[in-house]
Order: structure tokens, then sequence, then C-alpha cells
């Protein structure tokens, strides 16, 4: 058994021992009957927080007011929420009221899709209301319930039904799909932040291009973070997502295929991190080069100049590996990888010139790494240090 599900079980059988349902639900069933990799495991129990608190040593109370406690057991922790029945979703992040239900269907009735409304006991029993399974098999994505009141509760089920499409390679159920449609204007009272961890599990996932095809399709792409208006005819379909590993590429790749225009203000927009943001931006001025010099290589990278460079290839159908080992071969030639390696610092310099420290010094580095890299000065301290007694004097 997996380890995760044996230390759950236990969980379960704790809270059992004292007269309280509990059962796995949510993610962790799905991904159990797909035989995929379980991320972690949520618990819905008839027990109250206050009674998780009570049976469990280590607890954290992370949202009493929902029903739910942490469970630390093992070092790990289990999310055990008391089964409930929810409102409309409070600026639709929380749901503004829920109340505290006995039996486990009703829990299950208030969830999203019919493969997440699934529940398993601690013997692997399945109790599957909806026909979750069934929806599994025929990779299917079916709301529980009213498909319309199921997104409007919580619009970010919307983004929710194209990432399971991608992830999981499944379609979306047709009176599913004109809920999508329908209510896709909801998701601007949705957070940026929640869009995008959906997103970006989006991108990952198996079949990228054939979410993002209807999910434009659907009209959602107006009401995202930077509202995407043009994209290249036929090419989100037919673009090859697998061939790009990374997430910053792939977010260069989306860039590209729906013609954004400023691209730094998309990036900022998705809330992205500074870090994420400019290793697309390289990646992007990458795409964009035709003409390597060593220069440009020791300022992007190797490793974005090449997920650039692979962009490019497969939007223009040219073949990768020829320029790439190019690109790897003048990186070869390049003889520091970074100013670290430079035989002198500041304070050598400061000394050989006798100045104060001023933006001089700044400027003097960077003409002194061009000079490297280039191949016009030998990485020898001795030249190094002619090279910055002449610097300013010609
Ligand atoms: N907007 C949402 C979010 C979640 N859920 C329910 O809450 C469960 C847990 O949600 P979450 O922790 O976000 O996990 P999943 O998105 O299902 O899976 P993953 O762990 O892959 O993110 C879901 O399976 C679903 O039953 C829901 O009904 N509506």
């Amino acid at each position: 058994m997996n380890k995760l599900f044996e230390d759950a079980s236990y969980v379960i059988e704790q809270i059992e021992s004292k007269g309280f349902k509990a059962y796995f639900v949510g993610g962790c069933v799905r991904d159990y009957c797909l035989n995929r990799p379980i991320k972690d495991i949520d618990i819905a129990s008839s027990a109250k927080p206050e009674e998780i608190q009570s049976i469990f040593p280590k607890t954290i109370p992370v949202g009493i007011e929902h029903g739910t406690v942490i469970v630390r057991y093992n070092q790990v922790s289990y999310e055990v929420t008391t089964f409930r029945k929810e409102d409309k979703y409070e600026d639709f992040r929380r749901p503004s009221k829920v109340w505290f239900v006995t039996k486990l269907e009703e829990d299950l009735s208030r969830r999203d899709f019919t493969f997440n409304a699934m529940a398993m006991d601690k013997n692997f029993q399945l109790i599957d209301p909806f026909n979750g399974r069934d929806d599994l098999k025929k990779l299917q994505i079916r709301t529980v319930g009213k498909p319309d009141h199921r997104f409007s509760e919580d619009p970010l089920r919307i983004m929710r039904a194209f990432r399971f499409m991608s992830v999981y390679g499944m379609n979306i159920e047709e009176e599913t799909k004109f809920a999508l449609k329908k209510n896709a204007p909801l998701l601007k009272r949705i957070s940026t932040e929640r869009i995008t961890v959906e997103f970006k599990k989006l991108l990952e996932g198996e079949q990228t291009g054939k979410a993002l095809q209807l999910m434009r399709n659907c009209g959602v792409f107006p009401f995202m973070p930077y509202p995407i208006e043009e994209i290249c005819e036929g090419s989100l379909l037919s673009f090859d997502w697998s061939s790009l590993k990374s997430e910053e590429q792939r977010w260069a790749a989306v860039i590209v295929l729906t013609k954004v225009d400023d691209e730094r203000d998309f990036l900022k927009l998705w809330k992205l991190p500074n870090k994420v943001i400019q290793s697309v931006l390289n990646i992007l001025s990458s795409y964009k080069k035709t003409k390597w010099t060593k220069m440009d290589l020791y300022t992007t990278g190797l490793t974005e100049a090449l997920s650039g460079l692979r962009l490019k290839c497969l939007l223009e159908d040219e073949s990768f590996e020829e320029q790439a080992s190019k690109l790897k071969q003048l990186a070869n030639e390049i003889v520091i990888k970074s100013r670290d390696e430079i035989p002198l610092n500041g304070e050598d310099i400061l000394k050989i010139k006798q100045k104060a420290p001023g933006v001089w010094v700044g400027q003097l580095f960077q003409e002194l790494e061009k000079e490297i890299v280039e191949g016009k000065l030998p990485l020898s301290e001795r030249e190094i240090s002619d090279w910055v007694r002449r610097w300013g004097k010609e």
C-alpha cells in the first residue's frame, strides 16, 4: 500500500475508534482511481473540528469556521474537514456560509465535478454517488448537479475544468461546456492568484493545446488577468507543447502564440514571481534572435538561449539540433560563465586605480567583462591588471 495512504488509514482508524465516520475524499481518490501519484490526502469526517483536535496530539486549526483542521502524523499533514454544505462563495474565495451535516453524501454533493465527488473508506471501498468513476473511464468532465449552479457558486471551477482537461487528457461533457461559456465573464471576480495556480497546472498538462483551444472557443480568454485578444490562427492546437519542458518555456509559447504585445506587462498581470518573469523574457529575446554574439549568449545564459531557440524552431518548423550544437559550441568558447570568475574584484580595482569608489567601477567591470567574453583579453591576472591600469586613460 502507498505509504501516504497507510499513514492516513491510521488517522481514519483513530477517528472511527471514537465513534465518528471518516473517508478519503477529493483529489487523492481521483488520482488513486487513475493510478496516478498521490500528492496529498484529504479526509472528510462526521467529527467536528474540536473533536478532531481532542483525538490527535498534534493539530493545526487552519480553518475551524469552515470545518478544517490539519492533523500532523509521521511528519505529514492531513487536512480533516467536517462533512459540510456551503453557500455561495463569498468574494469568490471561500464559501460565505458553511453548515455541518451528518451524511457523507451531502458533503459530496457540494463538490465541483463527479470525479472529485467520490470518497473511499480505509479499505479502499469507493463511494461514488455521481458516477465519477465512469466519467473517469470515459475521460469526461461533468459537474455534480446543474453546471450553471456549480460555476456560479465558484467560477474558479471554470479554470479547474480546463486544468483537468489538460492534465488528464479529458473532454468536457456538452451541458457542462455550455455552462462554461455562459459563465466565463464571472472569472473577472476571481483573484489573479487563484487563476494563475490553475493555469500553471494546465500549462504542465499533457493536452495543453486542446485545453487552450477550448478556452478560446468558450470565450474565456478575454477574462484572463491579461485579456487575450488575438491568437496565431490554428497554432494553439497544432503546436507541439510536449517538447517544451519548463514552465518558463510554456509561458513564452503562450505569449508568442497569443500575440501579446506587452510581454512584461502580461507576465506581471499574471502575478508571476520576478525570477520566472526574467527567465521568460530572456527566452523571448532568444526566440527573436537570428544572430548570436558571445556577449549575447553570456548575458542570456545557455539554458535560456536554447529554450528560445527551441521555441523558434518549433514555430518555424526548423531543425533544432544543428542550430543548438552551434550555440553550445559558441558557449564553450566563452572562457567565463559569470563575473565571479574574473580574477580581480572591486577592491583590487580600487587599489590599482587609487580612486574613490563610484559608478565608474560598474562601468569598468562591464567593459572588462565584455573584453574577456569576446576573447580580446586573456583571463590572466597580470594582463587584466594592466588593462585596468590603462582603462580611462586612452
Ligand atoms: N473550487 C473548488 C475547489 C475544490 N473543490 C472540491 O475540493 C476538493 C479538494 O480541492 P483541492 O484541494 O483544490 O484539490 P484538487 O484540485 O481536487 O486536486 P489537486 O490536489 O490536484 O489540486 C476537490 O477535489 C473538490 O471535491 C470544489 O468542489 N470546488
